[in-house]
């Protein structure tokens, strides 16, 4: 079906109500964009903050005559005169079909691959984690998760429990299993990601290795011998004494979706428990990794 939208600019304030607005007058969806490349790195679950100068962009059907849109748009009180409101013909494309064809298999160190569900394997015998993201973080194409990745195939598994919190996808816990770990705990606040967890263990067929929690039903006393943690530095530096709780005397960790100027507060923190090693660098983000003390 073909589109067109209107795009103009907000603010913080007005943008939510100039959403409802133009869903009342017909939009399907609204998309707020960064107006001045301000970029919201650690939004809490449920909240969507906007910038001091927000873009709206409303979609409506081809068929939708916007004039008298625009004329209630320019009505409102809060609108100042000089807004430019700007319609644009949308390229009618199968965006599902578009990322599929975008998203190819990524090899991660010497024998890990993340391969999506919809593609062969380009080597059958490596490890092949399959993945269908959902509508969780973790397609291994972020390097946050890219680092988490080549560490785990870094390890050597055998006999190790692991525990993947903040899961998302579920990619590190799969990952960490068809790798040879026995068994995997995977936690996240977004029932939206254990779902993808779940689905993506099945897929790889280590469901019944795999066990999935959101933090209020997490058993008491569990501990790994391998925790890996990539979620951003607020809840890392937060959940830090629950963290190191997790991990077994002489056990190890990764913390990774750190910027690379939060590293070093989080390697400071961490060192409380661990011994800490360098920290390792993809584009703007750090990994942390450490071994836990034995006291
Ligand atoms: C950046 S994604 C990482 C997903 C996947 N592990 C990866 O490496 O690609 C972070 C995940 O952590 C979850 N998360 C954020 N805060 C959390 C918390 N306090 N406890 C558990 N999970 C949390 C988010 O819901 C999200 O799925």
């Amino acid at each position: 079906m073909p589109w067109i939208q209107l795009r103009l600019n907000s603010n913080k304030e007005h943008a939510e109500p100039l959403s409802d607005l133009l869903m009342e007058l017909g939009s399907v969806s609204i998309t707020f964009e960064d107006g001045l490349d301000t970029p919201i790195f650690e939004p809490k679950l449920g909240e969507t903050p906007l910038w001091d100068s927000t873009i709206v962009v409303a979609l409506f059907d081809a068929s939708e005559d916007l004039a008298p849109v625009i004329e209630q748009l320019k009505a409102l009180p809060y609108m100042p005169s000089n807004t430019e409101y700007k319609v644009e013909q949308v390229e009618d494309k199968d965006w599902v079909r578009e990322w599929m064809d975008s998203f190819h298999p990524i090899k991660f160190g010497n024998r890990l691959w993340v391969c999506p569900s919809w593609r062969e394997a380009p080597e059958p015998d490596a490890v092949n984690v399959l993945l269908d993201p959902g509508l969780a973080f973790g397609t291994g194409t972020h390097p946050t998760t890219a680092l988490c990745m080549e560490w785990l195939d870094s390890l050597d598994l055998a006999d190790k429990q692991v525990i993947d919190f903040g899961c998302g996808s579920g990619i590190l816990a799969v990952a960490a299993l068809k790798l040879g770990a026995p068994h995997a705990v995977g936690i996240d606040i977004d029932y939206q990601a254990i779902d993808a967890s779940k689905e993506n263990a099945r897929r790889n067929g280590v469901e019944d290795k795999l066990s999935l929690y959101l933090p209020e039903d997490q058993p008491e006393g569990i501990q790994a011998d391998v925790l890996v943690a990539n979620i951003l530095a607020g809840p890392l530096r937060e959940l830090a004494p629950l963290i190191a709780t997790l991990v077994k005397p002489n056990g190890v960790l990764a913390l990774s979706g750190l910027l690379n100027e939060q590293a070093e507060e989080l390697r400071s923190i961490y060192s409380q428990w661990f011994e800490m090693d360098a920290a390792a660098h993809k584009e703007d983000w750090s990994r942390l990794t450490g071994t836990r003390k034995t006291q």
